[in-house]
């Protein structure tokens, strides 16, 4: 997809006069609870006055990302672009038979705009966590009724974005999240079903990172990533700011493989509870990532059913060191892991013999396998001023590696045994009748234009708000390691969750239901705009 094709903002406009009220009513309230936040941003629930659509709102301060504006703005005109494909591609209804479609899965961008303090994007809410939380929470998950089909869904979503010339280059857990509750798990037994449908739920986001395959070479040089699911190529790149533009040349340029790599970390980190490349310090895990030496756990790999057989295989072949040979998004659709899930009749087995092949030693004991902690992106890490070693890398160093390996254990016997009660009626589900009732999917019209802030700059005037509270506190910072580094003063940006939106329209629980009744009544009695 080529973002040259969408118009090129005007945004963020820079020029405009709020003294001569050169300015837009905010067209949105807020909750001023947050459903999270990262190194640059604090998001929270928001709700459309006009249509009264809850979306998510990002608020990135633009202190924060002083002199780097270029990076949302790379952000934004991705995100537009996605969100055009989807629409284009959900419009055009073409028919298509596998049970994820990878458009479905993505991060949707519905409005922009900016304010004194911040740029701002309005995205699809997604208020039922992360899978990074799923995981915690369960100690592991199933192979065969959560890993295999969290792992085609994501599948389809990075090859939806290869194919469209979009490498994501932050694919993590912490990224994946939930849009909706569609059932529990106890219903989809009772369906008869054999995978667990909250895989309909699953959206990638986040695509500060995202970039365009076909762009600028020198942006798929660039150092960025979550330290624990880099690939070796990116690894190559570390320290490239330090070169000459003559040297920095001499690196080759990286592509949608880093996703793949990415996707095998994911998979694994799902299947087993921790990390396949976190060990003790950031130059060890450097070095098993560019040797492609992850563990295995011997007891796992003599699990000697075929899903976890094809689990293993699957994720050997993403860790392919060169990346030439790694397989792509399109081949691992038909690996037989995930292909149950895609209509792939007729299309030749690209695996050939490599479909038995397992890693087959155990590798170092310099693998940490403790709970991995909640891990920030470390984007572009030179360009934002902070020291390589500012990465997400987990430094859990206490307990011996037999410890940790007998609690995990525990943990997936546990999970493994609650999971296993309910028997599986039938077993097997026509992709080409079931995805479509099971999907949770559903194409959002596009709110009226006029209801819209369309990048423009909004300084609301508080004193006109119905229902404005004073700028809050918000909540404590998540415990990601960019926020520790924030905190001890290694960063110079300015920590987004000790101020206010800035937006001035940050209301309670309360106010926010009533503000939902209220412009719901006002709306359909008059239809008059709803004013601050
Ligand atoms: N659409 C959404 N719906 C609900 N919650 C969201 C949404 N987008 C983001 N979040 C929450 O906010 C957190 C931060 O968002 P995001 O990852 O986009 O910010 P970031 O500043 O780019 O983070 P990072 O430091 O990881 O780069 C997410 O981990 C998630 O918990």
């Amino acid at each position: 997809m080529s973002t040259a094709s969408v118009a090129e903002a005007s945004w963020p406009q820079g020029s405009v006069n709020p003294d001569a009220g050169d300015v837009s009513r905010c067209k949105y309230v807020i909750k001023d609870s947050q459903l999270g936040d990262g190194y640059f941003s604090v998001v929270k629930e928001c709700m459309n006055v006009y249509t009264r659509d809850r979306f998510a709102m990002k608020l990135i301060s633009k202190k924060t990302v002083e002199g780097k504006l270029w990076l949302i703005q790379r952000e934004v005109k991705l995100l537009k672009a996605v969100s055009a494909k989807i629409r284009e591609l959900e419009q055009s209804q073409a028919a298509c038979k596998d049970t994820f479609e990878g458009h479905h899965h993505v991060l949707q961008l519905f409005d922009y705009f900016e304010t004194n303090q911040n740029i701002v994007l309005v995205t699809q809410l997604c208020s039922h966590g992360d899978l990074y939380e799923k995981i915690i929470e369960a100690g592991s998950l199933d192979v065969s009724k959560q890993v295999k089909s969290y792992t085609a869904c994501l599948l389809s979503a990075i090859d939806f974005l290869h194919e469209n010339g979009v490498v994501h280059r932050d694919l993590k857990a912490e990224n994946v999240l939930f849009r909706c509750r569609v059932t529990e798990l106890s219903e989809y037994s009772r369906r008869g079903s054999h995978y667990d449908h909250h895989a309909h739920d699953l959206i990638l986001a986040d695509f500060g990172l995202a970039t365009n395959l076909n762009g600028n070479e020198n942006e798929l040089r660039e150092c960025v990533g979550t330290v624990s699911y880099i690939a070796p190529e990116v690894v190559r790149c570390y320290g490239i700011s330090r070169l000459a533009p003559s040297e920095a040349k001499t690196i080759p340029t990286y592509g949608a493989a880093i996703d793949v790599w990415a996707l095998g970390v994911l998979a694994y980190f799902m299947m087993t509870g921790y990390m396949p490349f976190d060990c003790e310090t950031d130059a060890e895990t450097k070095k098993c990532i560019s040797e492609g030496d992850y563990y295995v756990d011997e007891e796992l790999k003599s699990d000697k059913s075929l899903d976890s057989k094809h689990f293993w295989n699957f994720v050997h072949l993403c860790f392919t060191i060169d990346a030439s040979d790694r397989p792509r998004s399109q081949d691992l659709k038909k690996h037989p892991f995930v292909q149950e899930f895609f209509f792939t009749e007729n299309q030749p087995e690209p695996f050939g013999d490599r479909i038995a092949l397992v890693k087959s030693t155990s590798s170092s004991s310099l693998h940490n396998l403790g709970t991995p902690s909640r891990s920030s992106s470390s984007s572009s890490l030179a360009a934002l001023g902070r020291s390589e070693n500012g990465s997400s890398l987990n430094l859990i160093n206490i307990e011996s590696r037999d410890a940790k390996l007998d609690r995990v254990r525990e943990t997936l016997k546990k999970t493994l045994s609650m999971t296993s009660i309910a028997p599986l009626r039938n077993n097997y589900v026509d992709p080409a009748t079931q995805n479509k009732k099971n999907s949770t999917f559903k194409l959002e019209p596009m709110p009226p234009s006029n209801s819209l802030m369309n990048g423009c700059f909004s300084l609301t005037p508080e004193s006109k708000s119905n229902f404005t509270t004073s700028p809050v506190v918000s909540r404590t910072h998540s415990s990601t390691e960019m926020g520790r580094i924030m905190s001890t003063g290694e960063s110079n940006g300015t920590s987004l969750t000790r101020q206010s939106s800035g937006l001035g329209n940050e209301v309670t629980e309360d106010e926010y239901s009533k503000v939902a009744s209220t412009t719901q009544r006002s709306s359909r009695k008059t239809g008059a705009q709803f004013d601050f």
